[in-house]
């Protein structure tokens, strides 16, 4: 069996199960039945989710797909139409304020404070954190350190690059030492070196216990980080479970991806670009 296939209506009991069916103790997230629509748009249409701790958990899915609608629920930034999300053990909406505590969120299009530097900001999200001002100092200049962001922490924030953001955004994330990370598109922008560092820092983060649950386009990525994937398409999810039974017998997620997600008839070779390229000739008037 590929992972755990998912029906077409959103009515699975959204149980994890293991390679040999036995269900972990321990869910990191837990997601019954959660809805969103945008007037017309269904984005989230009823979805069934377990998510096992411990893991490093990939939430992979086409542009459109319904991945950030579904994580802003999750982490309680958007208001679900119907269900309800668990997360480390705690209500997303009726028990906001301990899941808050117990999660970081490194969100799609995350919004900084521009006039503050990046130290200046891990000062601030320690306070708001409620950690103690050595602590904060402490773990401030280990994580600018290790990602490489000690000879810019004095920058004003409005002067980083795409991925200097970023990689604020996941200190700032992370200095809590939060239970589960939420991470959308955290490699979008991102230098090779820099993703290798963020890969290692979330590393060590996993194999400490903690989760993280992170959205990406990028097969190869997910493939060579996660232990355990999500498929989702039009708001559904397609597949879910560890990322060997998901690929199945596919050469690759890539392949198992597209064939889950039914990606096939958009062949570029045929002859509905045939004015695209050299050989087109010109279009007169
Ligand atoms: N605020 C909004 N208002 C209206 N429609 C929205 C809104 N947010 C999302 N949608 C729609 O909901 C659907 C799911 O969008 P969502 O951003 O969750 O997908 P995604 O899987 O994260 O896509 P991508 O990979 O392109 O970021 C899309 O059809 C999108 O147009």
């Amino acid at each position: 069996m590929r992972g755990r296939r998912m029906p077409d209506q959103g009515d699975a009991t959204g149980g994890t199960y293991g390679t040999d069916g036995a269900r972990p103790a321990l869910s990191a997230v837990r997601v019954e039945g959660l809805w969103k629509r945008f007037g017309e748009q269904v984005a989230v249409a009823g979805i069934d989710l377990e998510l096992p701790a411990g893991q490093f958990i990939g939430l992979v899915g086409p542009n459109g797909a319904g991945k950030t609608t579904t994580l802003s629920m999750v982490t309680g930034l958007l208001r679900p139409d119907m269900g309800r999300v668990v997360v480390a053990g705690h209500d997303v909406w009726a028990d906001p304020t301990e899941v808050k505590a117990r999660i970081g969120v490194l969100p799609e299009g995350l919004r900084l404070f521009e006039r503050l530097s990046g130290r200046e900001l891990l000062g601030y999200m320690g306070r708001l954190r409620g950690l103690p001002g050595e602590e904060t100092d402490k773990r401030a200049t280990q994580l600018l350190d290790i990602l490489d962001l000690a000879g810019s922490q004095h920058k004003l924030i409005v002067d980083y690059s795409t991925g200097m953001r970023k990689k604020i955004g996941l200190a700032a994330a992370l200095l809590h030492n939060p239970e589960v990370l939420f991470l959308d598109e955290p490699f979008e922008g991102v230098d090779p070196v820099s993703a290798q560092t963020i890969r290692g820092v979330l590393e060590r983060y996993t194999a400490s216990g903690a989760t993280v649950v992170f959205s990406s386009h990028v097969m190869e990525l997910v493939e060579s980080l996660c232990d355990w994937v999500a498929v989702m398409a039009a708001g559904r999810i397609r597949a879910a479970g560890p990322l060997a039974d998901v690929r199945g017998s596919a050469p690759s997620l890539q392949a198992a991806f597209l064939e889950l997600v039914g990606a096939h008839g958009r062949d570029a070779s045929g002859d509905s670009l045939d004015w695209l390229g050299g050989n087109s000739g010109t279009v007169t008037r």
